[in-house]
């Protein structure tokens, strides 16, 4: 029977540090970051509805997304983040229906979906077991201050527009504490694929 794996966690909790060990295991990943970034290419009509909602301010000189001055905006900002989701969710989730289906028919027994907002968009049902990487909110802040070189602020409104960690602990299949060194947390990966048979 084939396995369709959620692997999620909040934002800099060690999603696609996780997700690079699997890949590594030959295990096909769809990453909603990524996919969220090929459906806002020039020309889509996300693009397109995305600057007719918030101008033409967040574009680059050459016309492409200004990520950080889209994400300055909608972080700091619920109700535009909302309108934000409301026109990306639906062709993210098209897209990674149709490349996990795809790896499938390509005969892979299991595969990984890397959702950030896996619970916060109520899209479980698109998943056979769900896997949490879980970190403290002081281990998060400090390595999303550092990683995104952000400041405290804006740090902990990225955290704040998340379900907090600690309630996705209580909706997982499986957690892994990344809190501690990169090799710990492939010994608590590893022995959950041993859980789930999957090497
Ligand atoms: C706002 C954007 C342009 C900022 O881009 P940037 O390159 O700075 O960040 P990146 O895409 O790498 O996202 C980093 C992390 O932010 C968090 N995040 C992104 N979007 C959201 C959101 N709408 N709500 C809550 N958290 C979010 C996720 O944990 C994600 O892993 C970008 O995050 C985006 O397009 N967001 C909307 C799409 C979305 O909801 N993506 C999340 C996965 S479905
Ligand atoms: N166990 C660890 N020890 C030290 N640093 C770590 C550990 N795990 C991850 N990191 C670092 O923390 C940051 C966040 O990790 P990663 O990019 O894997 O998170 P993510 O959940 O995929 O983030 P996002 O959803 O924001 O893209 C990175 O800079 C990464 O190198």
């Amino acid at each position: 029977m084939p396995l369709v794996i959620g692997l999620t966690g909040g934002i800099a909790s060690g999603k696609s540090t996780v997700a690079n060990m699997l890949r590594d295991k030959n295990i096909p990943i769809v990453d909603a970051d990524i996919v969220a970034r090929e459906v806002v290419e020039i020309g889509t009509d996300t693009y397109k509805e995305l600057v007719k909602e918030f101008g033409t301010e967040i574009l680059n000189d050459d016309k492409t997304l200004n990520r950080p001055k889209l994400g300055s905006i909608i972080f700091q900002d619920e109700t535009k983040r909302q309108k934000l989701n409301n026109i990306m969710h639906p062709s993210i989730r098209t897209s990674m229906k149709e490349k996990t289906q795809k790896f499938l028919e390509d005969g892979h027994e299991v595969v990984v979906m890397d959702i950030p907002l896996l619970f916060e968009s109520k899209l479980t049902h698109l998943v056979d077991k769900t896997l949490l990487v879980y970190v403290t909110e002081a281990t998060q802040l400090k390595r999303l201050m550092e990683r995104n070189d952000l400041s405290e602020k804006e740090a902990t409104d990225r955290i704040r527009s998340q379900m907090p960690l600690t309630e996705k602990v209580k909706l997982s299949h499986a957690v892994i504490d990344n809190n501690g060194s990169v090799t710990k947390t492939e010994q608590q990966l590893n022995d959950i694929l041993t859980n789930w048979h999957i090497q």
